[in-house]
């Protein structure tokens, strides 16, 4: 069976990115958190734009005031009064200095700035009373950085610090990746909504809500699809409307051996080429990941008014139906395929953490396991903690409040109580 370790390889090299060109919109700097830029940003400003202070205080001429002290200040006549936001009109000559604030232009003749403190002033006379360092207090022009470099790369995420050197930039509005789209649909016989009357054998379909939870806290925007029966003509019918506007197409049911398990016969009825069957992970071994090389077969089914545009045939994720396996193989294979679609330079594949567990931690050795829990600090060290109750990969009553899963790889039967464990953050 596929180690999971290559079913990511063969996952990330099916992916093609949104296209820098035309995979793209312009939004406002203040709907910017999050989203990942698709152009390279350049300003033709210095920053800073100008000479200024660094502090409430004098700007100075460094060789009037070398050899101030408290007992022989120098004292030099005060000329002008220079606020934030005002250009200074007058030249500092010998013995003369500028009353100047945080943030104000530097006059030009001074070099440095005193600090307040370190003065006495009287009238319009200021007694330096000790001596500074050259240039000491000064901000220099392009010191932080210098127009027509570039200011932020094509790829990466929008958080408040770049949002603060977008603005001040002046980039009000600016282009960011559009969100990867991402149709979801489930399949079974016995599922229903939440609102729905449960008749004898049926269950909720919660994947569909845990899958669109997901999708959106991924940056990506989930097409609700709903529902489909265990019936090979609703299925085609679903995956042909699916593939026809999504990125990404995300079932749950219907990829195991048995007689309702329909998926991969359609998908190789619409022409997909199926890359991976299963993969030895547990939970969520049968796991189908397909792609559409030519246009499918169907006709294309509208999901919306929306004209939308799509640069790359869409991969599709036969996910396992168990509501753990669905979201483990969410967490594992799709989360870093939706990265690289979604146009981030790079830092797809997962990251995970070496901590300590709390608890032994059991596998039976023959596929990577992933056991769900949670991190907690102890003394500023994260500890992982396994999730009370039953592991069946159909329990997901237990998987709420857990933040992680610890891993096992294959071969590796038990992790002892206080021994290292690598994990992965998800929620
Ligand atoms: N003979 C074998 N049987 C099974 C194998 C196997 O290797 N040989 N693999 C098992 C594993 S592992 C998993 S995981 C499941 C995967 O099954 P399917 O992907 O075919 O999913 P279904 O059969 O449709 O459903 C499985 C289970 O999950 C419940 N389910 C399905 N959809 C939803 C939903 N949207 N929301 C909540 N729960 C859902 C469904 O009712 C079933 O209980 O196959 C094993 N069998
Ligand atoms: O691997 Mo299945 O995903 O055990 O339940
Ligand atoms: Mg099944």
């Amino acid at each position: 069976m596929l180690s999971v370790r290559d079913a990511e390889a063969i996952i990330l090299n099916l992916v093609q990115p949104l296209d820098p060109q035309r995979d793209i919109e312009i939004i406002d700097l203040l709907a910017a958190d999050h989203r990942i830029l698709s152009t390279p940003v350049t300003s033709k400003l210095d920053f800073p734009h100008w000479d200024n202070s660094a502090m409430d205080g004098y700007a100075v001429r460094y060789e009037d005031v070398q050899h101030s002290s408290d007992a022989q200040p120098s004292i030099l006549e005060i000329i002008e009064e220079i606020p934030a936001g005002y250009q200074p009109q007058s030249t500092v000559k010998a013995g003369q200095a500028a009353r100047i604030f945080t943030g104000a232009v530097m006059p030009t003749g001074a070099d440095t700035v005193v600090m307040q403190e370190k003065t006495r002033r009287e009238e319009n006379r200021v007694f330096i009373l000790a001596a500074p360092q050259p240039e000491e207090f000064v901000r220099h022009k392009g010191a932080f950085y210098q127009g027509g470099k570039q200011l932020l790369p094509r790829g990466i995420k929008l958080h408040p610090p770049e949002i603060a050197v977008l603005a001040a930039a002046q980039c009000a509005k600016l282009s960011v990746y559009r969100r990867p789209r991402v149709a979801i649909f489930s399949s079974g016989d016995e599922l229903v909504t939440p609102d729905q009357i449960l008749q004898p054998g049926q269950i909720v379909d919660s994947n569909q809500y845990a899958l669109a939870a997901l999708v959106r806290k991924s940056g990506a925007e989930p097409l609700l699809l709903g529902i489909v029966q265990d019936n090979p003509d609703a299925l085609r019918e679903a995956i042909a409307s699916a593939i026809a506007d999504a990125d990404i197409v995300l079932s749950s049911g219907g990829v195991s051996v048995g007689d309702y398990d329909y998926i991969d016969k359609i998908l190789e009825s619409l022409g997909a080429e199926i890359h991976i069957r299963s993969v030895a992970i547990s939970p969520g071994k049968p796991l189908t990941v397909a792609t559409f090389p030519t246009p499918p077969v169907t006709e294309r089914l509208v999901l919306s008014e929306v004209e939308v545009s799509r640069s790359n045939s869409p991969i599709y994720f036969g996910l396992p139906g168990n509501p753990v396996s669905a979201m483990v193989t969410f967490w594992r294979f799709v989360q870093p395929a939706m990265r690289k679609l979604s146009g981030l330079a790079g830092g797809w594949e997962p990251k995970f953490l070496q901590v300590r567990s709390h608890h032994e931690l059991k596998s039976n050795g023959k596929r990577e396991t992933y056991i769900w829990g949670s991190l907690h600090l102890i003394d500023g060290v994260y500890e992982f903690h396994k999730a009370g109750g039953s592991h069946s990969s159909g329990n997901l009553i237990n998987l709420a409040q857990t933040n992680a899963l610890a891993i096992l790889p294959v071969g590796q039967t038990v992790i002892s109580p206080q021994a290292e464990v690598q994990v992965l953050r998800v929620g």
